[in-house]
């Protein structure tokens, strides 16, 4: 098959040598021209070097890329989603399935990107939307190391197309899905809670302290999950704890490392800007506060750091207010 990628960063790039390792041609669309050039000329991943499969074009031209395939990977940053799709929206000839990998929240309307999608593109041109999600650090699946993710759909038949699309009996295994929802919520909440673990290990706290912050993280992911509508058993699996298991304690993860320069110190600005790829996670935190006060929600880890990320409290202060809260029962649900 011919597949499109749109952006071609960490996560981009090394989806499209999955992509071309199972026999898919794939054309990247970015708007950086180093790299374009580093991927068309060097043919090397332009962040982390390695070789990649010479056959893998890219490209500025965003038209180019979407004629080339009726099945496009969205792999922009969230925040630039909304532009990108209103972009593709005014180019697209025919109905294209949408294979979201992005994980995160858009901040001004706090919606997942299945909604930004069916707001920005026009029915003729859609064929359908799929969220494929799971603990995969691209540094690793670059390398070809084990991974599993999960593809979700309402319509099953896509779920498995793209199941099949990125399976590889040598290294990726994908497990389909139908909750969109949980999928899309639990991955970018995932994140805020990453950084709340980096934020952790920043201040000098210990391993105890990141178990609590994670387990009862994960209360905090199901509330929001389930208040929008998504499924228990998802927060359960590979788009739930198990990315967040591999993000809150990992150095691979850019959101575990700006909480941990928040941690040590470093403003949310500085740390923010100190890492070159995206971070997803600080704009998941102000979604999460958003959300637990629309479905009034209780969100302890949270809130305090929403209060952190917006300045009002230092994050000893909030780990105190954290620990001094009432005491009560352990709940999940
Ligand atoms: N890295 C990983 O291990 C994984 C990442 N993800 C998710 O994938 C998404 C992308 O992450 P990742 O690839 O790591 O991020 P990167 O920052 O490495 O890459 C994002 C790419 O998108 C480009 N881009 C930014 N803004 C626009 C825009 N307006 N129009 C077109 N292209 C744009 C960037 O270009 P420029 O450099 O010029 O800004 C960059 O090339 C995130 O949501 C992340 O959570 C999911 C799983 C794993
Ligand atoms: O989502 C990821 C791994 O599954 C990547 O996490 P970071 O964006 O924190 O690096």
């Amino acid at each position: 098959m011919n597949v499109s990628i749109l952006g071609g960063g960490a996560w981009g790039t090394t989806l499209a040598q999955t992509l071309t390792d199972n026999g898919n041609l794939v054309v990247i669309r970015d708007i950086n021209k180093e790299f374009v050039e580093k991927i068309n000329v060097e043919h090397v991943h332009p962040f982390f070097g390695m070789s990649i499969p010479s056959s893998i074009r890219a490209t500025l031209d965003l038209k180019e890329t979407l004629d080339f395939s009726d099945v496009v990977v969205l792999c922009v940053p969230t925040k630039a989603m909304r532009m990108v799709l209103k972009e593709c929206n005014k180019e697209l000839t025919k109905p294209t399935l949408f294979i979201n990998v992005s994980k995160g929240i858009e901040p001004e309307t706090s919606l997942r990107v299945s909604e930004i999608v069916e707001e920005e593109i026009d029915e003729k041109n859609l064929m359908g939307y799929v969220a494929l999600s799971g603990p995969s650090h691209a540094e690793e699946v670059i390398l070809r190391k084990a991974t599993a993710l999960v593809a979700a759909s309402k319509n099953e038949a896509l779920a498995c197309k793209v199941q099949a699309l990125f399976s590889n009996e040598k290294y990726m295994r994908v497990y389909t899905s139908d909750d969109v929802i949980g999928v899309e919520a639990g991955g970018a909440m995932k994140n805020a809670i990453a950084i709340v673990s980096g934020v952790a290990s920043g201040m000098g706290l210990g391993e105890n302290a990141r178990a609590m912050l994670i387990t009862r993280g994960i209360k905090e992911i199901l509330s929001i999950v389930l208040a929008l509508g998504g499924k228990m058993e998802t927060v359960y699996g590979l788009s739930g704890i198990g990315d967040l298991i591999v993000t809150a304690s990992s150095l691979n993860s850019r959101n575990f490392q700006c909480g941990l320069k928040i941690g040590r110190g470093m403003t949310v600005e500085e740390a923010m800007g100190s890492i070159v790829q995206s971070v997803e996670g600080v704009r998941a935190i102000h979604a999460g506060h958003e959300i637990g006060i629309k479905y009034n929600l209780e969100l302890p880890i949270i809130d305090e750091a929403f209060k952190v990320v917006e300045g009002k409290l230092s994050a000893k202060e909030a780990l105190h207010n954290l620990l001094s809260r009432s005491l009560k029962t352990e709940k999940y649900w």
